[in-house]
């Protein structure tokens, strides 16, 4: 009997604190445009190399999270890591998940300025060994060379949507009505929780 393929399932990690519009239009453009089938937007709880003082509860980052993705069949919103041990390496994440969904290939995604930044995460070897590996372009941040990459880590041009949750967290102590940074329902809860104030 023939194998049925893998379901390629791009992993988006992220504090997502909250989760904003270039979020989702950058796992919007991969699904429809990157050759993934569906992106899971995994909440971190607790990023290894960030210093917490904003960071809100992880269930509530998460709620948003299911809220922004919940229109979508190809979004899926993950907690994951919430049972794995703190703080998050990915190695243990794509390990776990891998073991625990043998029917799909997952594909990290990381923008060039992480991208630039992995040989200081832990195991970076094993993961581009073991994994597949998706970088799109951010600002500031050149990809140069992509022929000389390694045979798991693939490039994909996206476009550049600039905004940061450290912009809208911001924005909203100032009091700025930032609606179309946000999806609609994030904005509901945002206001309706007085969050970020
Ligand atoms: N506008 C954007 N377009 C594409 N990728 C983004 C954008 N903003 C953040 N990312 C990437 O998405 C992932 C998760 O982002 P994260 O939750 O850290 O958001 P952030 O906006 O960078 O947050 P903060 O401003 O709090 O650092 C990270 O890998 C980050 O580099
Ligand atoms: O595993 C690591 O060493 C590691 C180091 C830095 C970042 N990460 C992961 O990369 C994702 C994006 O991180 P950040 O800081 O850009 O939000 C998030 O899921 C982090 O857990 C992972």
């Amino acid at each position: 009997m023939e194998e049925k393929p893998q379901i390629k399932t791009g992993l988006f990690g992220g504090s997502f604190n909250p989760i904003h519009t270039g979020h989702l239009a950058l796992a919007n453009y991969l699904c429809e445009y990157g050759g993934l089938e569906e992106v899971w937007f995994l909440v971190t709880p607790q990023n290894p190399f960030k210093q917490n003082e904003t960071l809100l509860d992880d269930h509530l980052r998460l709620k948003m999270v299911e809220a922004a993705v919940a229109g979508y069949p190809r979004f899926r919103a993950s907690d994951f890591e919430f049972q794995l041990p703190r703080p998050s390496y990915t190695i243990h994440t794509l390990d776990k998940l891998a073991e625990c969904y043998p029917d799909r290939e997952f594909h990290l995604i990381i923008g060039a300025d992480n991208w630039q930044a992995f040989d200081r995460w832990r195991s970076p070897e094993e993961i581009i060994r073991r994994h597949h590996i998706l970088v799109y372009p951010r600002q500031g941040y050149p990809l140069e060379d992509t022929a000389s990459l390694p045979p798991h880590v693939r490039v994909v041009q996206t476009p550049l949507i600039e905004i940061s949750s450290t912009f809208i967290r911001k924005g909203i102590r100032e009091g700025k009505d930032l609606r179309y940074f946000l999806h609609p329902e994030v904005f509901r809860i945002i206001q309706e929780k007085g969050l970020y104030r």
